[in-house]
C-alpha cells in the first residue's frame, strides 16, 4: 500500500486499545521508575508486563490505574484519558495491588459486598453478583467463613473476586502469584483465564514468573529501567533469539527461554541493582494468611 493510499478502517477491529502508554515517565525524585514507556494492550487479551525488582511495573501500573498521577506522556484507557477523566477510567477497571486488600476480619462475602458497594453495583443485583464473582473463583463453600482463615491462594482469589464484582473490562493484577506455592499458583490462573473466557475482559498482569508469562499470557513486554526492551507473544520472542542465536553459530540444543530472551536484552545490567528475576524482595507475603 503506498502512503497516498486511503487506509479503510477494520470494522471488526476494536475502537480502542484497552490500555495505551505514549512516551509514559514518572520519576521519584532523581530516580526516573518509568522512563519513556510505550505499550498498547489489545483489548480482550491476557497481557504480561514482565521484569526484575524495580524495573518500574507497578509505578506503570499505579498510572494506568490512576493511583499516581502521569507527569509525562500519555496513559489512555479504551481511549479516556487517565489525566483528565480519571472517574471514567476508574469505572472500568479492576484492581488488585501486590499489598493484601482483603480485611481479615470480615468473611469472603463480606469482603467482596464490600468492593460492590464502593464500585456502585446496583443494591438489587449485589448480593447475586457478589456470589457470582465468588462463584468464578470457587470459593462459593468457603464465603461465610472469615477470611483469616484462607490459605494464601484463597486470599489471592478472593481479591480476585473483589475485583471481578463490578464486572470491569480490563483487570489489571499486580503480581497475583507470588509466594505462592505452584499448585495455588496455577489455581490463580486457571481463575484468571476461566473469567477472560467467560467475559472476554482484557487482563494486564505484572509477574516475575517467565514460566507462567510463557503459559498464559497472549503477549509479553519485557521491562527494565524503565522501559520496554521487546514485545511479542512467548514464542515469538523465543524464537526470535533462537534464529538470531543460529545466525551467528552457536549450538544450542533446545530453544531459548522468556528467561533467556530477558537476559539478552537487558544483558549484564540484570545483575546488579535491578536484583534476579526470582529476587523477590517484595514484603507481601501472600502465602501467610491474612491477619
Ligand atoms: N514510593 C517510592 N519512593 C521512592 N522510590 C520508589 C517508590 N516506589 C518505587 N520506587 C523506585 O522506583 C523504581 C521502580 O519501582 P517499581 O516498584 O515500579 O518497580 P517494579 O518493577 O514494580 O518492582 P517489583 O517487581 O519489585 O515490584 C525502583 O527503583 C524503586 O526503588
Amino acid at each position: 500500500m503506498s502512503a497516498d493510499t486511503p487506509r479503510t478502517a477494520d470494522p471488526a477491529a476494536p475502537a480502542h486499545d484497552a490500555v495505551s502508554c505514549t512516551g509514559l515517565a514518572y520519576a521519584f525524585g532523581e530516580t526516573n521508575a518509568v522512563d519513556g514507556l510505550d505499550l498498547s494492550v489489545r483489548e480482550g487479551e491476557i497481557f504480561g508486563l514482565l521484569g526484575p525488582n524495580g524495573a518500574g511495573k507497578t509505578t506503570a501500573i499505579r498510572c494506568m490505574t490512576t493511583l499516581l498521577p502521569v507527569p509525562a506522556g500519555m496513559v489512555r484507557v479504551f481511549g479516556l484519558d487517565a489525566s483528565r477523566e480519571r472517574m471514567g477510567v476508574r469505572r472500568l477497571l479492576g484492581y488488585v495491588p501486590q499489598q493484601l486488600s482483603a480485611d481479615s476480619g470480615l468473611t469472603g462475602r463480606e469482603n467482596v459486598a464490600l468492593f460492590a458497594r464502593v464500585f456502585d453495583v446496583p443494591r438489587k443485583e449485589r448480593a447475586e453478583r457478589v456470589a457470582q464473582a465468588l462463584a468464578a473463583v470457587d470459593l462459593a463453600d468457603a464465603a461465610d467463613r472469615l477470611a483469616k482463615t484462607y490459605s494464601g491462594g484463597m486470599v489471592r482469589r478472593l481479591e480476585l473476586a473483589q475485583a471481578l464484582v463490578s464486572a470491569p473490562r480490563l483487570l489489571i493484577l499486580d503480581e497475583p502469584t507470588i509466594g505462592l506455592d505452584p499448585i495455588a499458583r496455577t489455581g490463580v490462573w486457571e481463575h484468571i483465564n476461566a473469567v477472560r473466557a467467560a467475559t472476554g475482559m482484557t487482563v494486564l498482569v505484572t509477574t516475575h514468573y517467565m514460566d507462567e508469562a510463557d503459559q498464559y499470557c497472549d503477549r509479553v513486554a519485557l521491562m527494565h529501567r524503565g522501559r520496554i526492551r521487546a514485545l511479542g507473544t512467548p514464542d515469538e520472542l523465543r524464537e526470535g533469539l533462537g534464529e538470531r542465536r543460529r545466525a551467528e553459530g552457536a549450538a544450542q540444543d533446545t530453544l531459548p527461554t522468556l528467561e533467556d530472551v530477558f537476559r539478552d536484552v537487558a544483558g549484564s545490567g540484570l545483575d546488579d541493582q535491578s536484583g534476579d528475576f526470582r529476587d523477590v524482595r517484595s514484603t507481601r507475603r501472600t502465602a501467610q494468611r491474612v491477619g
